[in-house]
């Protein structure tokens, strides 16, 4: 087994790398980098895992994942261009960055692939979307597979979906997250305690996304299940609708992909 190193040990970086070793890969065949000395540090003593130089850890690892800012791209491969070899693999995680920005970075032919995660990796729940660019062998596009495999779902998409995935799966946690956060507020407001409130909220998120899921119904179907004529569930729904929520979400959702387009400018 090669060595994989992460460069960029933040919010996603430190999610990766824990689905890894918790997916049973040795902690001597991954690296990190991460430019705060304090990070750094608080990464190596939770972990056990070493902490490199981008040079160095290019220069180190077979897979490399890129997992920092897009506006930090460009010069994070400015450092590790010099060190990626012809059979290596460059993983990218960034919003936007399309594989052709890394390939132009990179020396000519090198196997990139585009990959958006979410979040829930940390709990093994991840989504992730595949896409391997021009110099990519199956192999490649299914060694990054394997590699987010470590913490949830991967499908494959051809490169020009990215920026929908960005915006479905990629920052979809952030709105369910938020819909929960208006859903407590409101059982404050109608004067149940906070924590009942919350432990309603969240067992009632998680029934409906396990009924989506093992029903196999269509979550129309399961909506008017719940919705009895002239009862309770109608009249919030009328609400809803009134508040144009579905067209929100539908212009939510555009914004997200016009922005991960937009990253890869700078
Ligand atoms: N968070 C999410 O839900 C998701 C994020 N992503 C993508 O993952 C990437 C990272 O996002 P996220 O983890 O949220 O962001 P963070 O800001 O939490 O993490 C980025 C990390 O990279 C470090 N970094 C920046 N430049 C360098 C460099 N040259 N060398 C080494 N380390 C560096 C940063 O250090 P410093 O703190 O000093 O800036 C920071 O620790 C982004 O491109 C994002 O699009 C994709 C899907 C989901
Ligand atoms: O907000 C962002 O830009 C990143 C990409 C997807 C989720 N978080």
């Amino acid at each position: 087994m090669g060595t994989v190193a992460i460069f960029g040990a933040g919010v996603m970086g430190e999610t990766l790398l824990s689905g890894l070793l918790r997916a049973g890969r040795p902690v001597d065949a991954l690296v990190i980098t991460e430019r705060r000395p304090e990070r750094a540090a608080e990464l190596t003593e939770k972990y056990g895992v070493r902490v490199l130089e981008n040079a160095e850890a290019a220069a180190l690892a077979d897979t490399l994942v890129l997992v920092v800012k897009p506006q930090d791209m460009e010069s994070l491969l400015e450092e590790v261009a010099p060190h990626v070899r012809p059979g290596d693999l460059v993983v990218s995680l960034a919003a936007g960055i399309t594989t052709s920005f890394v390939e132009s970075r990179l020396p000519e032919g090198r196997s990139v692939v585009r990959v958006m995660p979410n979040t829930p990796a940390l709990v093994d729940q991840g989504m992730a979307a595949v896409s391997g660019g021009a110099h990519c062998a199956p192999e490649h596009v299914a060694e990054a597979e394997a590699l987010l495999a470590a913490t949830g779902k991967v499908v494959e998409v051809p490169e020009k979906l990215q920026d929908a995935v960005t915006a479905i799966s990629g920052s979809g946690p952030a709105y369910i997250f938020y819909v929960v956060e208006a859903m407590i507020e409101a059982g404050v407001v109608l004067g149940m305690p906070r924590a009942t409130a919350t432990e309603l909220v969240v067992q009632t998120l998680f029934g409906a996304a396990t009924m989506i899921k093992e029903t196999g119904q269509h979550p129309t179907v399961l909506r008017e299940q719940v919705t009895s004529p002239g009862g309770t569930t109608a009249a919030a729904l009328r609400e809803l609708d009134d508040h144009k929520v579905r067209a929100a979400f539908i212009s939510a959702m555009e914004a997200a992909a016009l922005r991960s387009r937009e990253l890869a400018g700078g």
